[in-house]
């Protein structure tokens, strides 16, 4: 993941820190760095170093928490925050977060919103143009033979003009197939509701979304409802010169079988930024030459950074001065 720059830090009053509204941090948002400096005269950011009881604040003192999306905020976790009123993830997913748990007790939650889906989708179209053009291979090719007497390179596939079948048309999915049409690309797509303003064809299912497209883009949400929803069958329906590209969550896809059909030629290739048991990529995929791997990355660019920060310092505000969230996550 990207270094975070440097940022001068605020002039900042000179307030004892101890008397600062707590806001404990779980997991290492990419931006804590920046958070730190910038926020640090606001806000006492309480970071754990390894278990939640080393923090220097009872833990039965906070009610507020900023996570990141490789934090899993269980059901036990939160149980040991009594006090706890509100959930900050800086993160469009929410599906680390016992949700369940948080309605239950009346947590509110605030999440990064539409905030990032330009750049999931830049990302997106950038790592399908990689998996099927082979950029990434390519790259490697010529580190390893620039001094070989010819190249010899094997083909790739054109992308302009294919068939996309967009999974999840959201914020994220509806920036892809605005990108994407600019290639001359027939969008599809398959969401949990028919959009009646899209002009692009739905599919109530993904299996034969699959069957239809040249490649699917993974742009959707990781439920009950969608975990595994790219499984042997959908594969298989893909084909041999089918691709996935996914910049949602491992989880949308059976990461096993989308190994064995690898392995087997059963698909084209795979660009993935997301996986099952992160930090932890099938060791398999490592060698294969038609799939792209990105570490989870996507949302996060030099740019967002510092309004990400301000989008998590804002709902905090927001929460200490009774005001609505601006970017509250609807748990119903
Ligand atoms: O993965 C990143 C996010 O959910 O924003």
């Amino acid at each position: 993941m990207e270094e975070e720059k440097e940022v001068e830090p605020p002039q900042q009053p000179n307030h004892h820190n101890q008397d600062l509204p707590q806001v404990l941090v779980l997991g290492s948002p990419t931006c804590l760095q920046t958070l730190k400096q910038l926020y640090s005269h606001k806000f006492r950011f309480l970071i754990p170093n390894t278990s939640l009881h080393s923090l220097s604040a009872p833990l039965s003192s906070i009610s507020v928490v900023i996570c990141s999306a490789s934090f899993p905020l269980t059901a036990s976790v939160i149980g040991l925050l009594p006090s706890l009123r509100l959930v900050v993830t800086t993160s469009a997913g929410t599906d680390h977060i016992d949700l369940n748990e948080c309605r239950c007790r009346g947590i509110q939650i605030a999440g990064a919103g539409k905030f990032f889906s330009d750049e999931v989708a830049d990302m997106a179209v950038g790592l399908l143009i990689d998996v099927m053009r082979k950029v990434s291979a390519a790259d490697r090719f010529v580190r390893t033979s620039c001094e070989s007497a010819t190249w010899s390179f094997p083909l790739g596939y054109k992308v302009s003009g294919k068939r996309i079948g967009i999974v999840g048309l959201g914020s994220i999915g509806m920036e892809v197939a605005k990108r994407l049409e600019c290639f001359g690309c027939n969008i599809l797509y398959h969401s949990k509701h028919k959009k009646s303003t899209v002009p692009y064809p739905f599919y109530n299912n993904v299996l034969d979304l699959a069957a239809t497209s040249n490649a699917l883009v993974l742009c959707c949400a990781l439920n009950e409802e969608t975990r595994h929803m790219v499984n042997r069958e959908v594969m298989l329906a893909l084909g041999k010169e089918g691709f996935i590209v996914n910049v949602g969550r491992g989880g949308l896809i059976d990461e096993k079988q989308l190994v064995k059909c690898l392995m087997d030629g059963e698909i084209g290739g795979a660009a993935l930024d997301v996986f099952e048991d992160e930090p932890n990529v099938p060791k398999e995929l490592l060698s294969m030459d038609n799939v792209v791997l990105t570490p989870h990355c996507a949302a996060f660019t030099t740019e967002c950074i510092i309004k990400l920060c301000e989008v998590v310092a804002r709902n905090i505000e927001a929460f200490l001065s009774d005001m609505p969230l601006i970017t509250q996550v609807n748990i119903g």
